[in-house]
């Protein structure tokens, strides 16, 4: 891709999808600039593992910028925008990763008619296996969608949904890889107990979850089919399922994700108040 990239923010998200950009769409570093609030010995990791262009100089960063992608904390939105907007033109596409903050807020802050694209992505993208959710406000046209589904393929899959679901997706798919590592982490501990070696364990767990992973992916049986044929009647799995049940850990879950979900949508109220108050700190 022969595009000029501007990263505001150099924390985990922006740095897989870098790696993402650079390894799988031929993108060329120099193409790539990036800045971060304070952190220098990141940026000068980034500029050596993936030889993009470190600054904290917004008009050169954002000069003849295509794209801008905002990988901020979503408290630090306002902030990093602010410092922005000023170089930024209906030219470019704006792209933010910021959980919980709509294209609305977005808008409001750069005070521009410019084509926005929320996007939720998540951790998985540092392997090329993020599950990423898109949405875009009025001004994005076809080929601004493909553009930003290209840029978030090269991590992983992208789709394109509603803005009014971005919550949700937040709460599910976002979060979600931090559900699966505290199943993992539950499993480890029982392991122990049960008297598994550590190393014989975290090799069983983790094929046990690609291998449920890979069967769901590829069959066209239903969760609950694949679970009832691992399930024998009297056996071990039905008297570990039964736990499961009386702890009410499939409630425990459902209440995981809306509250997940919830939060994200509180946080884009939270930033709302702050824009209106014109609060630029934490
Ligand atoms: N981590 C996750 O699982 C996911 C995160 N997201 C979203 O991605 C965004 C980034 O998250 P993540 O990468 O994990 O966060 P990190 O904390 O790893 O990175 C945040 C980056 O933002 C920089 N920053 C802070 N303030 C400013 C500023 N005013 N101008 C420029 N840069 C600034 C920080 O710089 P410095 O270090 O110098 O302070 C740091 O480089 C968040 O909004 C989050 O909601 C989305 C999906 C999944
Ligand atoms: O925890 C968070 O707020 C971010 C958003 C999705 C995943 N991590």
């Amino acid at each position: 891709m022969d595009k000029k990239i501007a990263f505001l923010g150099a924390g985990s998200m922006a740095e897989a999808l870098i790696s993402g950009l650079v390894a799988r769409i031929g993108s060329r570093p120099a193409n790539i600039w990036v800045n971060n609030r304070s952190n220098d010995s990141q940026l000068e990791r980034l500029q050596k593992e993936y030889g993009v262009i470190p600054s904290r100089d917004m008009p050169s960063m954002l000069k003849g910028a295509e794209v801008v992608i905002i990988a901020v904390k979503p408290k630090d939105v306002l902030a990093a925008l602010t410092q922005a907007k000023e170089h930024l033109n209906k030219d470019m596409l704006l792209i933010s990763v910021a959980a919980g903050i709509s294209t609305a807020s977005l808008k409001s802050i750069i005070d521009l008619d410019i084509p926005i694209i929320r996007a939720m992505p998540n951790t998985s993208a540092a392997v090329g296996k993020s599950a990423t959710a898109l949405s875009g406000n009025e001004f994005v046209k076809d080929k601004d969608k493909q553009l930003a589904k290209e840029i978030f393929g090269t991590v992983g899959m992208a789709v394109y949904t509603d803005e009014n679901q971005m919550d949700a997706v937040t709460g599910l798919s976002g979060s979600g890889p931090a559900y699966i590592y505290y199943l993992i982490e539950a499993m480890q501990l029982s392991a122990e107990q049960i008297g598994l070696k550590p190393e014989d364990a975290q090799k069983l767990i983790i094929q046990t979850l690609i291998g449920a992973a890979e069967m769901v992916h590829t069959s066209d049986k239903t969760p609950l089919t694949l679970r009832m044929e691992v399930t024998s009647p009297g056996g071990t799995t039905e008297a570990g399922i039964r736990v499961l049940e009386e702890k009410g850990v499939r409630d425990a879950l459902i209440e995981c994700i809306q509250t997940a979900t919830n939060r994200s949508s509180e946080m884009g109220i939270e930033l709302s108040q702050k824009i209106s108050k014109g609060i630029l700190s934490n």
